[in-house]
């Protein structure tokens, strides 16, 4: 299959999908979007996207993470709370495989995975526009060139649209907020049909609008069969969430 993201059949057809087969593709990820069951049918039975046995990371000569035990299923939206350096962020970067385990293991069984780092830890001095930051999700499809370059505007114009950011596509990176360049990251994971979801604090500091807008993104990529992991403090995201877990000095609780 050509992509994975889920598009409009309208938009796959003015896109200028050639053949049948693509715009089967295009129109079956579309109505995967519109109809939870088949989500739900896709999720069940499905192994988690990530899984950490026993986990430990030591930073600056001390225990930060000890013996984590954790799976992330498909179909699913789980939140991990938890006080201020209890190791939270520690245990995203280390599931996205930015940050190597000091013992223990960590098992990823996705092809795709995006991480979206806190607001402050998003990059900012990147001399490139908001397409370009969100094109990078889509540069792995599989085409000729003319048509890859109409699929990947279609996956960046949807992708963007979803999170709130298409008006502001032709923007530079470097002077979105801390909350729009997560935004845009976000996007980014999507235009790349990514499996698994590691999110740190996605909705801290968005107002109420585009905290909806975020929290109904995650909730339909769970919807869809993706894991999908956030770190927050946020009683909406807390409220919306399949299953929240607590991590405290740097041990996981149930
Ligand atoms: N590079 C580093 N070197 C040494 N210690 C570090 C490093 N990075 C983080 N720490 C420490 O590890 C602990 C966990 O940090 P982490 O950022 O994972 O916590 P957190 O739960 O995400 O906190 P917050 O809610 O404030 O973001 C903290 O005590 C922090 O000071």
């Amino acid at each position: 299959m050509p992509f994975r993201s889920s598009v409009s059949p309208d938009a796959a057809r003015d896109a200028g999908f050639g053949d049948a087969a693509e715009r089967d593709a295009a129109e079956r990820a579309a109505a995967r979007r519109s109809d939870p069951d088949a989500a739900d049918r896709a999720a069940v039975g499905r192994a988690d996207a990530v899984t950490a046995r026993a986990l430990r990371v030591d930073l600056g000569g001390r225990e930060v993470l000890r013996g984590i035990d954790l799976r992330v299923p498909r179909g699913a939206l789980t939140v991990i709370a938890g006080p201020n350096g209890a190791g939270k962020s520690t245990l995203l970067e280390a599931l996205a495989g930015v940050l190597a385990p000091s013992g223990g293991s960590v098992e990823l069984a996705v092809d795709a995975h995006a991480f979206v780092p806190q607001r402050s830890a998003a990059p900012d001095r990147l001399p490139v526009t908001v397409r370009d930051v969100a094109a990078i999700g889509a540069w792995a499809q599989r085409a000729p060139l003319l048509r890859r370059r109409a699929i990947e505007r279609l996956l960046v114009d949807d992708a963007l649209a979803r999170v709130g950011m298409h008006g502001l596509a032709a923007r530079p990176f470097a002077e979105l907020s801390g909350g729009q360049r997560q935004r845009v990251l976000l996007a980014q994971g999507l235009a790349r049909g990514a499996e698994l979801l590691l999110l740190d604090e996605p909705t801290t500091g968005l107002d109420a609008e585009q905290r909806a807008a975020v929290l109904a993104v995650l909730r339909e990529e769970a919807r869809r069969g993706v894991a999908v992991l956030a770190v927050s403090h946020e009683p909406e995201l807390l409220a919306a969430a399949d299953r929240v877990l607590r991590l405290e000095d740097g041990v996981l609780a149930g």
